[in-house]
């Protein structure tokens, strides 16, 4: 009886951490796919004990539980921070979970601790998803964005490797060149995916979700054109997902759709991108700045010329394609960048 106890001790603390798991994700984040998750580790658990509720309920003898005064006077009632809150509900879940699992063996049902077991490895997966949630936040500095068209010859992972050494903010891969395989550009975003994680910079895929799931990526960014924006946030929950946008409509229609980020521009006419709109200009800016807290990121015909310009409107992020990767010296670009905006 008294491993049963101990049994029943440790379904209902794993059910509470697991549940306080899942109310963080599920209002904190807006994440219903991790909330279901973490569900569904908890109703798993349940599931397997219901033949066995009399039983552990006929065990129950929390007057007697030595444990109460310890866990009464234990610090976990001083924890502020979310994501503290997040690593030990996760750690008691999974505590339980091997309690759970060697309380089963000892009373010979060996099957069924495999199972839990199995469980509990569900957990350490959804530990990393949700930490990440934690991770989700749009830099604001400078957008860089690589494209072997404009790179004087440099490939996309040198320039990538001089755009993070000298400092750069967010990273997209953006690869136009017609003859280029998906192989190439998967084999190049997994290099430029070392370099970026290694340096903690946010690493953004344009247009292509499947590679951006193969190589781990930060987010993805989608045009009017590409796929729908709840399309890619069902495929890649975990990643931001920005939408390049046009007009005040357009802007609005992003912020439904539940995009992350969303592109603003053309600001100023640009010869990077084929089939683009005419520039937008400061007034769009404006309007976004006055009317949406969705973070966003100014592109389009930027230089240093006319950065300030674009900085003192409220662009907090600003993304200059040529003026970086086709700069002779990139480090020495990015510097001279980074004085324009810091004096704004
Ligand atoms: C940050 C950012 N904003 C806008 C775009 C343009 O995206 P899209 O309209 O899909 O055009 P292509 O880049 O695919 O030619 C972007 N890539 N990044
Ligand atoms: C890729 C892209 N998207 C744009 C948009 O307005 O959505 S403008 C653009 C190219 C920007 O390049 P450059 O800084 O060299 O002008
Ligand atoms: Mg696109």
């Amino acid at each position: 009886m008294k491993l049963i106890r101990a049994l029943d001790a440790n379904i209902n603390r794993s059910s509470e951490g697991l549940r306080v798991l899942e109310d963080m994700a599920r209002f904190r984040f807006d994440h219903a796919r991790i909330s279901a998750d973490l569900r569904g580790v908890r109703h798993k658990i349940r599931d397997l004990f219901k033949d066995r509720q009399s039983l552990l309920l006929a065990s129950r003898q929390a007057d007697r539980d030595v444990g109460t005064v310890t866990s009464a006077e234990s610090m976990s009632d001083t924890r502020t921070d979310e994501k503290d809150i997040v690593l030990s509900n996760f750690r008691r879940v999974q505590e339980a979970l091997r309690s759970i699992e060697e309380h089963l063996k000892a009373i010979g049902e060996h099957k069924d601790g495999k199972y839990v077991e199995t469980l509990r490895f569900d957990t350490y997966s959804l530990e990393r998803r949700c930490l990440r949630l934690f991770a989700k936040s749009f830099p604001s500095g400078i957008y860089g964005i690589l494209g072997e068209k404009f790179s004087l010859g440099r490939t996309n992972v040198e320039v990538a490797r001089a755009m993070v050494d000298a400092g750069i903010d967010i990273l997209q891969y953006r690869e136009k060149v017609k003859d280029k395989s998906f192989k190439e550009m998967l084999n190049e975003c997994e290099q430029i995916r070392k370099i970026t994680a290694d340096a903690n910079v946010p690493f953004i895929i344009n247009d292509h979700v499947a590679i951006a799931l193969m190589v781990g990526a930060d987010g993805v960014q989608q045009g009017q054109d590409d796929l729908p924006i709840p399309e890619v946030k069902k495929l890649c929950p975990e990643m931001m997902v920005g939408c390049s946008t046009h007009s005040p409509a357009q802007a609005k229609k992003a912020v439904e759709d539940g995009a992350d980020y969303i592109g603003v521009g053309p600001i100023y006419t640009t010869q990077t991108k084929e089939d683009v709109c005419n520039a937008v200009g400061l007034s769009y800016l404006e309007h976004v700045v006055a009317t949406h807290d969705i973070p966003f990121v100014a592109i389009g015909g930027i230089k240093r010329h006319n950065l300030a310009e674009v900085a003192a409107k409220g662009a907090k992020t600003i993304c200059l394609v040529t003026e970086i990767i086709g700069a002779d010296n990139i480090e020495k670009r990015i510097k001279e960048i980074k004085d324009i905006i810091g004096d704004v």
